[in-house]
């Protein structure tokens, strides 16, 4: 599962992985909940930066069972469907709805991120996501030359390994 996850591109971008976590597998049947909590800070001795839910039953097998982020802008409830992952900062307050109906199973693991700051990661997310856009629709330039440099020497200034 953590091989399947450092192969998927995605999931590199949005997380800069340093260290993965082995996963830890649930498995919520009615009435089941995790109320509002934040990850521990350290895990196994290691930092944790992004959280990730992957979510092992399909949708319509279980109601309720939203995982619910909690951030500055609102809730989020996120529901996905089977082999399906979201990432999160650990440093959001989070739960799981209770389940109502059927079986929610799912696995969680954390990250180690290279870099530690949810913004600065978000920051390098968006420089690379609008860079390849723009490759796509122009090939090399210049000025991708210079944003290719800027992200890579942000990532240079941020990143601790
Ligand atoms: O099952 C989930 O989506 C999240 C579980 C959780 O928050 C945890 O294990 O810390
Ligand atoms: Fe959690």
């Amino acid at each position: 599962m953590v091989d399947r996850l450092l192969a998927n591109p995605l999931f590199r971008m949005a997380t800069r992985p340093h260290v993965v976590r082995p996963p830890l597998f649930s498995r919520y049947e009615p009435g089941m909940a995790y109320g509002s909590h934040v990850d521990d800070a350290i895990m196994g001795g290691m930092r944790t930066d992004v959280s990730v839910t992957i979510f092992l039953s399909e949708p319509d097998t279980y109601e309720g069972g939203e995982l619910v982020i909690e951030s500055a802008a609102g809730e989020q409830d996120v529901k996905l469907a089977a082999g399906d992952a979201v990432v999160y900062p650990t440093t959001a307050l989070h739960r799981v709805a209770p389940v109502v109906s059927g079986e929610r199973l799912a696995a969680v693991t954390w990250v180690r991120s290279l870099i530690r700051d949810a913004d600065a990661r978000e920051l390098l997310f968006d420089l690379e996501t609008a860079r390849h856009a723009l490759f796509d629709r122009l090939g090399k330039t210049p000025e991708l030359d210079l944003l290719a440099k800027t992200q890579s020497n942000l990532l240079r200034r941020w990143a601790e390994d």
